[in-house]
């Protein structure tokens, strides 16, 4: 087992999750969207603007191809689930955490974000629509659900360190 994937819808706690991983278990930490912007010199909103959605859904899946082989944590963006390829070399090269939330708290924590174009181009009932449709291919690509409602980010942290150690040589 090489990596640990966090995977979950946007506001879940993926990236706030991933970065307290790494500390807790002094590993390297990566941010897929981070990772991403940094190569392309463009903000996530630029990168939508410029190559359209389907453009950075590649630049997912390319990053999931060719990202090194180490033993570290990434957190994915919330729709690097959606493709059967990308569930599929999650699984193949790591352990997969669901990190599985209310709509309620979801909507509270991005409603006023700019830095994703999907909320941005979205009505509060069409989020909620996409929220439903992405569960159960979260489900699909998981190992685990780790149920983070009325959890504090080192709960979660905590719980999935403690996974992590029962499974790493599995
Ligand atoms: N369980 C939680 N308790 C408190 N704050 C949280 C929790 N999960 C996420 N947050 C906060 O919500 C915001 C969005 O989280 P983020 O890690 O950016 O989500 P993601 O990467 O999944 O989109 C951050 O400010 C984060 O600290
Ligand atoms: O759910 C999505 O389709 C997206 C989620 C974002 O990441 P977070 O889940 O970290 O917000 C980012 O990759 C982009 O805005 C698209
Ligand atoms: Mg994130």
């Amino acid at each position: 087992m090489k990596k640990v994937y966090l995977v979950g819808f946007m506001g879940s706690g993926k990236s706030a999750i991933g970065k307290r991983l790494s500390n807790l278990l002094d590993m390297p930490f990566y941010d897929m969207d981070t990772v991403i912007a940094q190569q392309t010199g463009m903000t996530i909103p630029q990168i939508f603007e410029t190559y359209g959605e389907e453009g950075f859904r590649e630049m997912e899946t390319t990053f999931l191809h060719t990202f090194r082989d180490e033993y570290c944590i990434i957190a994915t963006g919330g729709g690097v689930a959606m493709r059967k390829e990308n569930r599929e070399i999650m699984r193949r090269t790591g352990l997969v955490f669901y990190l599985n939330s209310t709509f309620r708290d979801i909507w509270r924590r991005i409603s006023t974000d700019t830095n994703r174009p999907i909320v941005q181009r979205s009505t509060k009932s069409e989020l909620e629509a996409l929220f439903n449709k992405r569960k159960p291919l979260y489900l699909q690509s998981a190992h685990f659900k780790v149920e983070t409602a009325n959890r504090s980010l080192k709960e979660i942290t905590q719980y999935i360190a403690f996974q992590i150690a029962r499974f790493k040589d599995g």
